[in-house]
Order: structure tokens, then C-alpha cells, then sequence
């Protein structure tokens, strides 16, 4: 059985400016430097904006906080007007960036051929993808959650190397569970998270399965991660809104102190 090291990431989504950006990174190193928190890793995933002082920040003080960036430009470069690339985001020595986010499938049009090709644009310029997945309310409500949910992972890893898909961090994040304080039962998402991990066995083979850290995001609070957490096939937390209050995310980083 491979140990997956939990990973707690916020997004912030179109949320805090540069300046409340480092503010905000100096909150949290200072809360979480006092304990060991190598057991668990811990990422924000910021604006585009944000990311240049989050670096410098990160670097200058050599803290474990993680970063990476919201979306990435399935192009390498060119005539693409207000898009973000790899190489721009690799030079910035981003970790993670999130791709096919609901709200960038929903409001951004992004299809799985689209999700597909940004999580080939992240490995090609060493970034590591949090791919993120998960149905609508009338998906769930007509029961075929599960299995909307594994069409959308088996199309963005599409003919993607198993030496690349064993290190992408899948998010299920149901939609309808997203900024709206419905929190998906732990059950069902660890049954959703679950059936992931069958998805990639099936694709690749269960030693990789084993290895992909598979996120739950919807909702998710200091009151209801431990919950979350204790289940077997979710290994973190892509956690929004609660993300922007400092304590709040390090109470959420520091679930096993439940
Ligand atoms: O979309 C999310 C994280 O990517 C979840 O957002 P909330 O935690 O605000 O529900």
C-alpha cells in the first residue's frame, strides 16, 4: 500500500490583489512554522498576478508553502492575446497549476479535448496538474455522477504517458457542492474518489492508481475536513472559499489536530 501525502491547496480564485497576496502567505507561514507540517503538503494556487510576489516571498524566506497557478494556455506562446503559458508559469517555478476547473468549463466553454490539452501543455513545461472533475446537480440527481465523472478524467489524461499521469493530482469537485456550503457527504465522495482510483487502475495499471492523490473540493471547512480526510481514496482538499481566512486554512491544513 503507497502512502500518499495528503496535499491541502487553496484556490483563490479571482481573489486577493499582490500586495493581500503576500499578507496573506505571511500568515500562514507563521502559523504553520511553529509544528512540523511536512506530513502534509500544503499549495495555494493564486491568480496570475499574484504569482511573481508569491515567488519571491516563497523563495526569499525558503517556506514548504507550495504555488502554482489557476489555469495555463494550452500554447506555448504567440499570438494569443490575455493568455498565461507554461514556460511563463515555469519560469515562476510554479508547482501546480489547476486545469479544467468547473467554473473554466462552465464559463470558459473548456472541453475535455480542451481540459486534455492543458494538462498535456502543464507536463510538457514540468508543471504538475490538479485536474479537476465532477457533475452538475441534474447529473447527480439522475444518478450518473460516477460515471460522468471518470469521462472527464479518462478524457483529460487522453494519451497521456503512465510516467506523467502517476504524478497528477485529480480534484473531484462536485459542482454543485462548489461556494455553496452543500457539502457532498463524506460517503459519497469518498465513493466518487473511489471509483477514480478504479478509473486509473483501469487505464494504467493499480500500482499508479495507488500512487495519484485524489483531492475532494466543494465546501470544504475547519468543521468538516476531518470527516472528509479520514476517508481511504481522498488524500486533500482543494478548498476555496475557505481558503481566503488564514486561520481557517490552517485549521483546515492541521485536520489530523481534530
Ligand atoms: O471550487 C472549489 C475549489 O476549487 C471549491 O470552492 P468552495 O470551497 O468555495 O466551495
Amino acid at each position: 500500500m503507497t502512502t500518499r501525502t495528503p496535499l491541502m491547496a487553496g484556490n483563490w480564485k479571482m481573489n486577493l490583489n499582490h500586495l493581500e497576496a503576500i499578507a496573506h502567505v505571511q500568515k500562514l507561514a507563521f502559523a504553520l512554522a511553529d509544528k512540523d507540517y511536512d506530513a502534509v503538503e500544503v499549495a495555494v494556487l493564486a491568480p496570475f498576478t499574484d504569482l511573481r510576489s508569491v515567488q519571491t516571498l516563497v523563495d526569499g524566506d525558503k517556506l514548504k508553502i507550495k504555488y502554482g497557478a489557476q489555469d495555463i494556455s494550452a500554447h506555448d506562446g504567440g499570438a494569443y492575446t490575455g493568455e498565461i503559458s507554461g514556460p511563463m508559469l515555469a519560469k515562476l517555478k510554479c508547482t501546480y497549476v489547476a486545469v479544467g476547473h468547473s467554473e473554466r468549463r462552465q464559463y470558459h466553454a473548456e472541453t475535455d479535448a480542451i481540459v486534455n490539452a492543458k494538462v498535456k501543455a502543464a507536463y510538457k513545461h514540468g508543471l504538475t496538474p490538479i485536474l479537476c472533475v465532477g457533475e452538475e446537480l441534474d447529473v447527480r440527481e439522475a444518478g450518473n455522477h460516477v460515471e460522468h465523472t471518470l469521462a472527464q478524467v479518462e478524457g483529460g489524461l487522453k494519451d497521456l504517458a503512465a510516467e506523467q499521469a502517476e504524478s497528477v493530482v485529480i480534484a473531484y469537485e462536485p459542482v454543485w457542492a462548489i461556494g455553496t456550503g452543500k457539502v457532498c457527504g463524506a460517503d459519497d465522495a469518498q465513493e466518487v474518489c473511489a471509483a477514480i482510483r478504479g478509473k486509473l487502475a483501469e487505464l494504467y495499471s493499480q500500482e499508479l492508481a495507488d500512487k495519484v492523490r485524489i483531492q475532494y473540493g466543494g465546501s470544504v471547512k475547519s468543521g468538516n475536513v476531518a470527516e472528509i480526510m479520514a476517508k481511504p481514496d481522498i488524500d486533500g482538499a482543494l478548498v476555496g472559499g475557505a481558503s481566503l481566512d488564514s486561520d481557517e486554512f490552517v485549521k483546515i491544513v492541521r485536520f489530523r489536530d481534530q
